[in-house]
């Protein structure tokens, strides 16, 4: 359980700001998902952690020891931190238990604690029984599995991983999040998991850190990023949503009652003045109704087991919403909004 503090941190490749003064505390034993699109510094952010990178300017810590700072750094060898990445990095003419004993050998553990260890890990990621297996003889799944099995028999209080399902498959994608939370509820170690595929980020991590051009945009449990996003930038990488330009009529902390083509309805966040704002309206918000916000269908798409059916207000700007029996594209429906939230800032 390690404290991993980044204070702004900073990294530039010629003339790509990379990494933008982050400043970030991953409390020990979290599981942080780093999320955002592709080039936005996830994975270089990593590396700064690993120690593989050196930042340009600022700090980080693990505990209480500074690992790296402008000038100085700790080399990664010697800085307790277990890595997985995308390619699993094992070494081919080794069966499993070798490859998953390497990191212990190297430090001349002795042989009984070795295969009792290997065993234990093994049978975390359920390869039990592979030890005398062929790594070229096993699926991508179960090498990443191995993989897996070596990060953590070095037991560091540190786990890094940089995308290591994107080789995966879906279904196999979906599998080895069980997997991820086995490793984090036996281990407590501190993790820290870089993906882009915000539906990983939010099935996996207890903090989400969103990232976009090098900034930390913003880090909160999965379901406030989902629900609250800090603005238009996250609510658009996570999860379906719609952003529309609305009035606030009656202003309020945590609800007010906001104004769309003189349809009112009540959204959450802060507002101390009546004005403009912009609200997100996600799917699950919306629905059919009797009474509401006029629009036209424009298309539905079926997405198994709902229709997704796209609206069009009064203003030109689209809506979505989810129905078990769709609409017929050009009908003119009502929608009635129970959640709306307030992208902060105008
Ligand atoms: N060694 C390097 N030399 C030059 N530019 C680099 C280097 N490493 C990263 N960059 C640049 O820094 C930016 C951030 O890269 P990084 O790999 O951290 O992004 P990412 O969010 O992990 O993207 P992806 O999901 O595509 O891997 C990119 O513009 C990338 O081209």
């Amino acid at each position: 359980m390690t404290h991993i503090a980044l204070q702004q941190v900073s990294r530039r490749f010629g003339a790509v700001q990379a990494v933008d003064g982050v400043s970030l505390d991953f409390p020990g034993g979290s599981f942080t998902a780093l999320l955002g699109p592709s080039g936005c510094g996830k994975s270089t952010l990593l590396r700064l952690i690993a120690g593989f990178e050196a930042p340009d300017a600022g700090t980080i810590r693990f505990g209480d020891q500074i690992v790296a700072e402008a000038g100085r750094q700790v080399p990664p060898e010697k800085r307790g931190v277990g890595i997985v990445f995308q390619s699993y990095a094992l070494w081919p003419h080794m069966d499993v238990a070798g490859n998953v004993a390497y990191p212990l050998k190297t430090r001349g553990v002795e042989r009984q604690a070795v295969e009792t260890r290997v065993a234990e890990v093994l049978a975390i990621v359920g390869l039990e029984g592979y030890g005398a297996r062929k790594v070229d003889e096993l699926s991508g799944g179960q090498r990443q599995r191995v993989a897996l099995a070596r990060c953590l028999v070095a037991d560091t209080g540190i786990i890094l991983f940089d995308e290591p399902l994107a080789n995966l498959d879906m279904h196999l994608r979906a599998t080895m999040v069980d997997v991820f939370r086995e490793i984090h509820r036996r281990t407590r170690a501190t993790i820290v998991y870089v993906t882009h595929d915000q539906a990983e980020a939010l099935a996996l991590a207890d903090r989400v850190a969103v990232l976009d051009r090098g900034r930390l945009l913003q880090v909160a449990h999965p379901s406030q990023v989902y629900r609250s996003p800090a603005d238009a930038t996250v609510a658009g990488f996570v999860g379906r949503g719609a952003i529309v330009r609305a009035e606030v009529v009656e202003p309020g902390e945590g609800m007010v009652t906001v104004d769309v083509g003189r349809v009112r309805f009540p959204a959450r966040g802060d507002r101390p003045a009546n004005g403009p704002v912009r609200v997100l309206l996600r799917p699950e918000g919306l629905r059919p109704a009797e009474t509401g916000l006029p629009a036209v269908v424009t298309s539905t798409i079926y997405r198994g087991p709902v229709h997704e059916v796209r609206l069009a207000l009064g203003t030109g700007e689209e809506i979505a919403l989810d129905a078990s029996h769709p609409p017929a594209v050009g009908e003119r429906i009502h929608v009635s909004v129970s959640d709306a939230w307030i992208i902060p800032g105008v």
